[in-house]
């Protein structure tokens, strides 16, 4: 039987990319579709498309009305959290691939999964190359102490650090030993340009014209360093692939998973 996806924030760049490869899927079926400025519209043609026979409603509410398996949510800081507690009450395990979360809000949202028995999994990004750039720094983290994280995006991005950034700096933390850099609180001058610590690594984030999405994770050690970076380019098809294999395993497990590797083997 087709897993029923809901994708919320399906006309938006990424949630579009998502929703059409969940109509293309056969193992997959679109159940609902939420999106404020096209409500009433069918789906399908709202993306371009021939009809689908879904009508886009304004909120997650309505579209669990009509029965749902997996909640997709690609919508926006401020939405993310409501929409995914919401499906979770509803008994409908989330994929959540909107950015800006903490990890109090991560918490939560455990929670919450694990008192309704449901899955959900989050990942701050959802494309294989970016998921083996943060591997690749984990493996490094476990050999050299001292790595500062860098950020880069356009000015438009509304959360900082980006999804990716926080993820890979909570990350590290988890594994790095000591820095030997002289604590932010020691320090004279303008602390902020030492980035702020997420954990227990510094990260930077730049808002410029001209990136898309950029990460990487620096390590020094005396001598010499090592860069491990990822480049987004402007297509969203890159978090497709990733987005589908957590839909396709999420409800395999109760509470939160984070990190698209967890699925690659
Ligand atoms: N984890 C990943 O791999 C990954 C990949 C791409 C984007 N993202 C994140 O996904 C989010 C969306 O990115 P995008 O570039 O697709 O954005 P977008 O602005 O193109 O699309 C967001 C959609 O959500 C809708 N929306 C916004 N606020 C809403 C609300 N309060 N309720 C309901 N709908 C709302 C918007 O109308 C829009 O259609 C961002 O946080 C981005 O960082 C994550
Ligand atoms: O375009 C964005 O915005 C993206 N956000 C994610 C993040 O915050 O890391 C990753 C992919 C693109």
């Amino acid at each position: 039987m087709a897993i029923r996806v809901i994708v919320a924030g399906a006309t938006g760049w990424t949630g579009s990319a998502v929703a059409k490869a969940v109509l293309a899927a056969e193992d997959l079926m679109l159940a609902g579709a939420v999106a404020r400025s096209s409500a009433g519209r069918d789906i399908g043609e709202a993306l371009g498309g021939a009809p689908a026979g879904v009508a886009v409603v304004a909120t997650v509410e309505e579209a669990l009305r009509a029965g749902a398996d997996v909640l997709v949510d690609y919508t926006a800081p401020q939405a993310v959290k409501a929409n995914a507690l919401t499906a979770i009450s509803a008994g409908v395990a989330v994929v959540v691939g909107t950015s800006g979360l903490s990890a109090d809000d991560y918490a939560e949202i455990d929670k919450a999964a694990r008192a309704n028995n449901v899955g959900v999994f989050a990942a701050g990004n959802y494309s294989i190359t970016a998921t083996l750039m943060t591997k690749f720094a984990l493996m490094a983290a476990r050999y050299v102490a001292d790595v500062e994280v860098i950020d880069y995006a356009s000015g438009g991005k509304p959360d900082t650090p980006s999804g990716t950034a926080r993820e890979l700096a909570e990350r590290l933390s988890t594994l790095r030993k000591p820095a030997t850099s002289k604590p932010v609180s020691e320090l004279g001058g303008v602390r902020e340009t030492r980035g702020g610590a997420i954990g227990a690594v510094q990260v930077h984030s730049l808002r410029l014209p001209g990136y898309v999405l950029s990460c990487e994770a620096q390590f020094g050690a005396p001598g010499e360093r090592l860069l491990i970076r990822h480049d987004a380019g402007s297509d969203a098809a890159p978090y497709v692939a990733g987005t589908l294999l957590a839909v396709r395993r999420v409800r395999d497990e109760v509470g939160l998973r984070r990190g698209l590797d967890l699925l690659f083997d």
